[in-house]
């Protein structure tokens, strides 16, 4: 099994404990599926200021982030990558600009073997460095946050559930929402009764049969109600379609 090579350019490296020291993506990177390395492009200046940020040309509000201690960091992770065994190292900036993460996307990007992500700060970084650096430009939604590492971490977190064995039971990856194109079903654990509400009766049953078409026919439902876009973009087999009307139908009463 590959070893995934995954480098940041970020301004405050401590976030990345948020993937690194916790859950999943901290086991998945103590077995060594992964590997994450950070850059701080402050360690790349030369000025005694370590100055990595400017005024804008044409003036405006806010700071650019200059594109030599930026682009320096990246040739530095580029090294680290090729040094292990990552043929062509891809650079992704995180940004409100760039195409919407999708599970589609994740996939993409799961198939690379080194990613490199530029997180910026201030109002973003010099574009001359996006046109000499960056492969690609990804968002994961269309708002603005305080800087790209929170972005970049979602973006990691996602590839690194998808890594083969990093979930335990294969089959909850499979399960996971938008992986078959639905959401995913409502979930119930102790106590039987909570609060005067018990758990549906068919999760009751034992019968593995009647709970998979039933969750099939949750999922299909709350995709239906929630996300019909989604649905939209999903052929329906002949049981799935059959199971929609009955939800839609228990729905209208
Ligand atoms: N939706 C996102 O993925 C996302 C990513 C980054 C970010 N902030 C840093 C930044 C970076 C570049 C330009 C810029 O305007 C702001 N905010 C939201």
């Amino acid at each position: 099994m590959d070893v995934k090579q995954f480098d940041v350019v970020t301004l405050f490296p401590p976030m990345f404990e948020a993937i690194s020291q916790f859950g999943i993506t901290r086991r998945a990177g103590e077995e060594g599926r992964y590997q994450l390395h950070l850059w701080n492009p402050r360690d790349f200046t030369d000025d005694n200021y370590r100055t990595i940020d400017d005024r804008p040309y044409g003036g405006g509000p806010g700071m650019v982030m200059l594109a030599d201690p930026m682009e320096k960091a990246v040739q530095a992770a580029k090294q680290r990558q090729l040094a292990n065994g990552v043929e062509k190292p891809k650079v992704i900036y995180m940004s409100p600009q760039g195409r919407h993460l999708t599970h589609a996307v994740v996939m993409e990007l799961v198939s690379q073997s080194g990613l490199i992500f530029l997180a910026g700060r201030y109002e973003g970084v010099d574009e001359r460095l996006v046109r000499r650096q960056v492969d690609d430009e990804i968002s994961i939604g269309d708002y603005v946050l305080s800087g790209g590492e929170l972005a970049a971490m979602v973006v990691i977190d996602a590839i690194v559930r998808q890594l083969p064995g990093v979930l335990g039971d294969a089959d909850s990856a499979e399960q996971d929402s938008f992986v078959n194109g639905l959401l995913d079903y409502p979930h119930y654990t102790r106590p039987e009764i909570y609060q005067g509400e018990p758990v549906p009766e068919v999760l009751m049953s034992g019968n593995h049969a009647h709970i998979k078409k039933w969750r099939l026919k949750q999922a299909l439902g709350r995709t239906w109600l929630r996300r019909p876009d989604l649905l939209a973009a999903r052929q329906l087999t002949k049981e799935e379609s059959g199971l929609l009307a009955a939800f839609q139908a228990d729905h209208k009463q």
